[in-house]
């Protein structure tokens, strides 16, 4: 195992935040750490980081115990989502400082620096100041700050939580591509369910500094381990019969316009272009979510014809 947390404490006073915090992690994984705000997401790469002290654990790196070592002695770099640059300082000497303490020659450092930027796609930008540059471009910055001392381990606290919704977009797939080119082993950190299916190896849901599910994206979809699993990914419809709990995704209920009986009504409508999300009321006054491509257009008050399968949390 490359990574493995065993048995993290840590705790703010009589706050205990982690308790028995147990993580794998193999070589080259993208892991993204989801959960609600406050489940202790950055906690835990903290840390993994060594910024905050430990109540007890330990960390294991590529076999070695790091633990109680400085952060700068971890081989662990972090990427944070107020980017942490120097602004008097240009791009350059800002992504050449990680190698200051690492005794590497002047010019080395700045074809190794040079290098960084054409990776993260910044070349050029070698004299310019941080203050000149947008949102996108220093994270970049900071993420060729990260790459360049050659960490074994990545760390990324919502990277890309300060930038509009397009630039997130573009930027989680450039993380991805970085990550797969330089076969890196990294821990993202979001609250975003859809950056984190869209990049993600293997996520870890995280409720209340517990571990509440893992596994790939479609795992955690299709079968949820629990019902904070299937609350807090994606939609669904919970319909509860003699102690047990069912559900159904929205999008698996199929909806129709009666050809003999109907068997449900359309309460509300929501057009949000690509989809449509209806809600139903059906003939035992149950209250589902219905979601359809745009081609199957129904009004408020039509009477339809609705099916589904249940299915049972795992
Ligand atoms: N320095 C601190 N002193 C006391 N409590 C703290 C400190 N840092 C974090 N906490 C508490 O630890 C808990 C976990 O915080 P953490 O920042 O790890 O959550 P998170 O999942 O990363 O949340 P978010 O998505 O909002 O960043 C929270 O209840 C927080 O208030």
């Amino acid at each position: 195992m490359f990574l493995k947390i065993d048995n993290l404490k840590k705790s703010y006073g009589k706050n205990t935040i982690l308790e028995d915090f147990n993580l794998e992690i193999n070589k080259k994984e993208l892991i993204c750490l989801l959960g609600p705000s406050g489940c202790g997401k950055t906690t835990v790469l903290n840390c993994i980081g060594g910024f905050i002290k430990i109540n007890g654990g330990n960390i294991i790196l590529d076999n070695k115990n790091i633990t109680n070592l400085f952060p700068e002695d971890r081989e662990v770099s972090t990427v944070f989502q107020s980017y942490g640059l120097f602004p008097h300082m240009t791009v350059i000497e800002n992504i050449k400082y990680g190698l200051k303490f690492k005794n590497i020659a002047k010019k080395q450092a700045s074809s190794m620096a040079i290098k960084m930027m054409e990776l993260v796609k910044l070349h050029g930008y070698e004299n310019k100041k941080i203050n000149e540059l947008s949102g996108g471009e220093k994270q970049r910055v900071a993420l060729a700050r990260s790459l360049v001392v050659e960490p074994k381990l990545l760390l990324l606290d919502e990277p890309l939580s300060n930038l509009d919704a397009l630039l997130r977009v573009e930027l989680r797939s450039e993380i991805k591509r970085i990550h797969d080119e330089l076969s890196l082993t990294t821990i993202f950190v979001t609250h975003d369910q859809e950056e984190a299916f869209s990049i993600a190896d293997r996520i870890i849901l995280m409720d209340k500094g517990k571990i509440a599910d893992m596994g790939t994206a479609e795992d955690i979809y299709f079968k949820p381990n629990n019902l904070f699993t299937l609350n807090f990914i994606g939609t669904s419809n919970i319909i509860e019969k003699n102690g047990t709990n069912y559900y159904t995704r929205p999008e698996k209920i199929t909806i129709e316009k009666p050809t003999d009986k109907s068997n449900a009504i359309i309460l509300e409508k929501y057009f949000t272009g690509q989809i449509i999300n209806y809600k139903v009321k059906d003939k035992k006054g149950n209250l589902l979510k219905v979601t359809t491509l745009n081609n199957k257009d129904f009004k408020i008050g039509d009477n339809v014809y609705i099916d589904y399968n249940l299915n049972i949390i795992n």
